[in-house]
Parts: C-alpha cells; structure tokens; sequence
C-alpha cells in the first residue's frame, strides 16, 4: 500500500477539544473504550460468521493487553473482525457522523465527567493518555491487506502497509511521558477488571509480574441455568463482588428477554441493624461495566439490598453509531425500574406466600425493605401491603387482615399497637391480663407506614395501646351504680382536686377486676401532640403542656377491691381518731401517680409527693 496522508476531519476537532479537557479526570475510562471495539469487533465476525455458512470457521475470540515498559506502549489486540483501508479511513478518519458531533456538542456544556462517564467517545479518548496512537490491522474479508495507520496527536494521520498476517486489530498507545500507567500493572490489571469483569471474550493481560493472566468471568452466574448453580457458588460471588463477610440471606434470579436483562438480586444481612445502610447495585452493559447505584435505573428501595445487572439494551453508553432520541432512553430506563420492581415483588411475594417460615426468620433484616418499598413503588405496594407482618404482643408475626379475623381486640376495625414496648409495657401486660392482643409498630418506618395505611383504608382505625381503650376494656354501668358514681366522684376530687387537670374522670365497671385506674389517651390529640413534639413546638420534658394538648380520661374501675374499699371507707375519724378522709386522699392520690407512672407520664414534681406518700404507706404497715 502506498502511504497516504491526510488530516482529520474537522468534527474531530470538537473531540480533541473536549478530551485535552478532561485529561488527568477519568482516564481509566481509555480501556473501557479500547476494549469494548475489541469486544464488538469479536462479536461481529461471530455475527458475519452465523449468518454465513460459507465464511470460515474463526478461533474462538480473546483479547490481550499488553503493558510494555520497556517500549512505553500499551497494546490492545484483538482477533476480531479488522479493518480494510478503506474502512479504517471511513470510521476512524473521517469521524464525521454527525450525529456524534451534535451529541458531543449539545453536551459540552454539561458536567463534563458525567459525559465521558456515560457515553463513549470512543477510539479518540486513546489520545488522552498517548500523544501518538497507532493501529495495525487486518480485516477478517479474503484478500483485504493488512494496514498501520499512524497519528500523532497533532491531528496529521499516515497509513502505510500494515505488519498483521491474521485479520483482527492491535492499537497502540505510545504514553505521554506522564501517563499513571506505566510503572503500576496492578492498577492497569484492575481497571481492567472493573470495566469487563463479566465480558464474554476472554481478555489476557501482560505486563511485568503478569505472565498472560485470564482478566474476567466469561460465564457470570446469571447467566448459567439453576441446575448448574450452588448456594455456595452464590455466596462466594456475593462475598466476592461486594466485599462482604456474611453470605446473603437468599437471593432473586432473574431475566426479561424483552428488554434483555439478566440479573440477581441479593438479600443482605443487615446483622438487625436498626439504621439499614444502601447496597450496591453493580449495573453492566453485555458483561461491561456501566456504573453503580444508577438511580434512573434501580427503584430507591430495591437498592437498600446488593445486587447486579446486565442489560444488552442499556441506554446509558451510546454507540455512535446508534445514538438514541433522548425519549427513547428514558422509556429504555423506566423498562428497566420497572421490570425490577416487577422481579422484586414477584420474589417476595412468593417468599410469603410459599415459605412463610422463612419469611418470618429474615423479616427482620426485609423489615424497613419491604415497608420502604410499598410506600415508595405502586407495583410492590399493590402486591406486599396485605403481606407486611408485625411481631404481636405475644411474639407472633401476623399480618393486618391476620389480626384483624382474630376479632377480640380489632372488633371494629381498630388495629391496637404499640410503638414502644418498654414505654408502653403496662398497657402490654393489661392487655395480656385481659387476653386482648395488639401489634408492634416500634421500627422508625412504622409510623410513616401507619399513616399511608389510614389513608388507603379508610375502614381501619390504628390506635395506640394506651388511647382510646375505654371500649376496649367494655365498661358498664349497672342498675344503682348512679349513687357511688356521685360519691366516688366527689371523693375524687376532694382527694386530687387540681391534679386532674384537665383530664376527664370516668367511673364504670370493667370487665377485668384487677384494673384499678387507667389514663387513656384520645387517639387524635395523642396524635396532634406527638406531631408539636417531633417539630420541636414542646419539649420532650415538658409532660404537663403534652397533657394539656392531648385529650385524656382518667378511668376507674368499680369492679375492684381497692376501689370499693375507697368507696365504702367511712369519712368519720376511726375508733383510734384517724382520719379515713386523709387515708383515701393518700390512696387515690398515689392510684393517680401509679396510672401517670403507667404512662411514663409522671411529672418531676409529682415524683417528690409519690415518694413522700410511699414512705407513708410503708409506715402505717410496720407500725
Ligand atoms: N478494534 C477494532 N476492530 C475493528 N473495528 C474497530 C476497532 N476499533 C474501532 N473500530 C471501528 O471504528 C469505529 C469507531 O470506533 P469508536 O470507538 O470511535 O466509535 P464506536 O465504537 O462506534 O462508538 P463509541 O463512541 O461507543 O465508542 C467503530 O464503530 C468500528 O467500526
């Protein structure tokens, strides 16, 4: 071949531009782009060659990376489909598509790491690590004569004859004098890897200290058939790939041939964690590394676990040759977010539904999971809401509709529970003590969650543990009551007089006799007065504003010895001239203070009376 010179065209121009820019940001991604034309070079001549009967049988594909210290150079070979003359001048000479032109130029003035993280530039990002990039040649068609093509980074190029005997390319970057690759084959080895971890071509590196290493896995887990993968494959690839001790708890297969996606996802141990942190959602494009956590791609909750991706259709690295409208991409993505959703719910769902046992042992690791999701994803939330479970009273996991046909407690449609079991641990024994069960909403995601539940149905009534219970706890009113009605009440607040505040007394006869008083809340003001609390409108320690906010009644139950004892103590002094009226303004007082301390309600300056009543009492007995 007779040399031939020439310059390159001036589209060019707005590459070189952009790529003196971007020098010393993300050089890595050189190999990214060398590597994948290698790649598609492989991959077309095994396209020319299934289409073609008559073509020859080809060697299986591979891709070498040499780092040659001596001579400064880095080689990237393949044995693919190659480059006539006449092509080498189309595709690398006049680079004038003008479609990647306008796409270079319409994102120029973006965040200029996001462009080259995203979309290649192709075989010009060579010259940000070499100032001269040469390519030898051959291509796989009979007859086609091997070329060099040489080009010095001052946009002259030359091709002469080229030196390959076997069709596939060699590219060749002679590294500027301040490249960082030179001396580091350990790092060059791992860019590799990052980028073409899962590559179907095998990809070899040499360089000093590596003698023809294999770089990637060209047969990733994903893509092998369920008979062929173990549980121990799977947790050495999970503990590989994310860098973690603990395998996973299981994991999420799966695949739309639609949209060609393939991928798993891992369920992680969060070790019961209460804050659960991000996974890491690896993302690749045919085996080649896209990118992580890509939030367009992956919905915010199904990246609260690990897992990864390879899709064929990816929108985010645009070929030139195929540049994308912009709505295209996006509808690409939204297949993608939604075909995770779609897998995700499918998978738990069939956890639920086919091994309860299981789903119960990890629900406190899918916990805020599965609740984040049905609040954050419409196709997870159509499916999980009635499959979200919660510890009761008891210990058992039992849905919402699981609680509710237990009737007893839920008649109604109220659903009891308790958002703190140490705060509320009284209200959980009194229900114990009156066989009635409530749920355990005590996780942070539980009250959002709760609030979403109100709002979808309308017919479910959530009340705290310690409001709105007077139902509960049937109170009743019988025949000649009326009368120590009035008394009590009038003993009451002789005893208590300000101290009720401006709670509401109510006396009736409950069902269990070892209740002797309760203060309940109204759920809706508990409510109101929490929410001032969380936007710092009262003080955590300010109990008596909290009361004021919120509705109380202050219940006492007839039907109990201490009560009647109360009621029937005569008010004259006693033979030995002590005063029954102080006697029961000490025990309802100290009733008070117990039903307060129920509550965790106790104010600091009841606490110095409570204790000064209790001395008291403690006295009369050793007397
Ligand atoms: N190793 C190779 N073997 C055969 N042809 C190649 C090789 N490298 C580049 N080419 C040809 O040169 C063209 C231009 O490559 P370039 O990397 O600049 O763009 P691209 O691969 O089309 O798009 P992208 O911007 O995504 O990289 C390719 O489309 C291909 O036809």
């Amino acid at each position: 071949m007779s040399g031939q010179r020439g310059f390159l065209s001036i589209e060019s121009k707005n590459i070189f531009s952009i790529l003196k820019k971007w020098l010393y940001t993300e050089q890595d991604i050189v190999f990214r782009e060398l590597i994948s034309n290698a790649s598609d070079a492989i991959e077309k001549l095994l396209t020319v060659q299934m289409a073609d009967k008559t073509a020859g049988c080809y060697p299986q594909g591979k891709i070498t990376v040499t780092l040659d210290g001596e001579g400064n150079r880095i080689i990237i070979s393949d044995n693919g489909v190659g480059m006539t003359a006449d092509e080498v001048n189309r595709y690398i000479n006049q680079i004038a598509f003008s479609g990647a032109a306008d796409f270079i130029n319409q994102y120029r003035e973006e965040q200029q790491d996001s462009i080259i993280g995203h979309f290649g530039v192709g075989f010009y990002s060579a010259f940000m690590l070499a100032d001269h990039v040469a390519i030898e040649t051959k291509s796989y068609l009979e007859e086609a004569a091997a070329v060099r093509w040489d080009c010095k980074s001052d946009m002259a190029y030359e091709m002469t004859t080229g030196a390959r005997t076997s069709h596939g390319t060699d590219v060749i970057l002679y590294l500027n004098k301040d490249n960082p690759y030179i001396e580091k084959a350990d790092t060059v080895h791992d860019i590799i890897q990052k980028y073409f971890l899962f590559l179907k071509t095998e990809i070899y590196f040499d360089g000093p200290n590596f003698d023809h290493v294999l770089v990637n896995d060209t047969n990733p887990l994903w893509n092998q058939p369920d008979s062929q993968t173990t549980t121990e494959s799977m947790n050495q690839f999970y503990r590989e790939c994310y860098d973690d001790i603990s395998n996973p708890l299981f994991w999420i297969k799966f695949e739309s041939v639609d949209i060609g996606l393939r991928g798993i996802l891992f369920f992680r141990d969060t070790k019961n964690q209460t804050e659960e942190i991000d996974g890491t959602f690896k993302i690749y494009n045919r085996g080649v590394f896209v990118g992580e956590n890509i939030k367009e791609l992956i919905p915010r909750f199904v990246n609260l676990q690990s897992g990864i991706i390879d899709c064929t259709n990816l929108p985010l690295v645009v070929s030139r040759s195929t540049i994308r409208e912009e709505d295209q991409k996006a509808d690409m993505a939204s297949l993608i977010y939604e075909c995770l959703s779609q897998e995700v719910t499918i998978g738990i769902n069939h956890l639920f539904e086919k091994n309860r046992a299981d789903y119960e042992r990890f629900w406190p690791h899918l916990n805020a999971f599965v609740k984040y999701g049905i609040l954050q994803d419409k196709i997870f939330a159509s499916v999980m809401t009635r499959k979200v479970i919660f510890k009761d009273i008891y210990g058992q996991y039992k849905t919402i509709p699981e609680y509710m046909a237990e009737g007893e407690a839920s008649a109604g449609g109220t659903v009891y529970y308790a958002s703190d079991s140490v705060e509320q641990a009284h209200y959980i024994k009194l229900f114990k003590r009156c066989r009635l069960n409530a749920l355990l909403f005590d996780h942070v995601i539980d009250q959002p969650f709760l609030r979403r539940q109100e709002l979808i149905h309308s017919n479910v009534r959530f009340v705290r543990i310690d409001s709105d219970g007077e139902a509960l706890f049937q109170g009743a009113i019988h025949d000649g009551d009326q009368g120590k009605i009035e008394r009590l009440t009038s003993k009451i607040h002789h005893a208590l007089g300000e101290r009720l505040g401006q709670m509401e007394l109510k006396i009736t006869n409950l069902e269990e006799p070892s209740i002797t008083t309760l203060i309940i809340h109204d759920e809706k003001s508990r409510r109101m007065a929490d929410m001032l609390e969380i936007y710092g409108m009262i003080n955590q320690a300010d109990t008596s504003l909290k009361e004021m906010q919120s509705k109380s009644t202050f219940l006492v139950n007839l039907n109990n010895d201490i009560i009647r004892y109360v009621l029937e103590a005569s008010e004259a002094p006693d033979p030995q001239g002590a005063n029954c009226s102080k006697q029961t303004d000490l025990i309802l007082n100290q009733l008070l203070d117990l039903a307060l301390l129920g509550q965790g309600a106790l104010n600091v300056e009841d606490v110095e009376g409570f204790i000064l009543r209790s001395e008291d009492i403690i006295n009369q007995w050793i007397k």
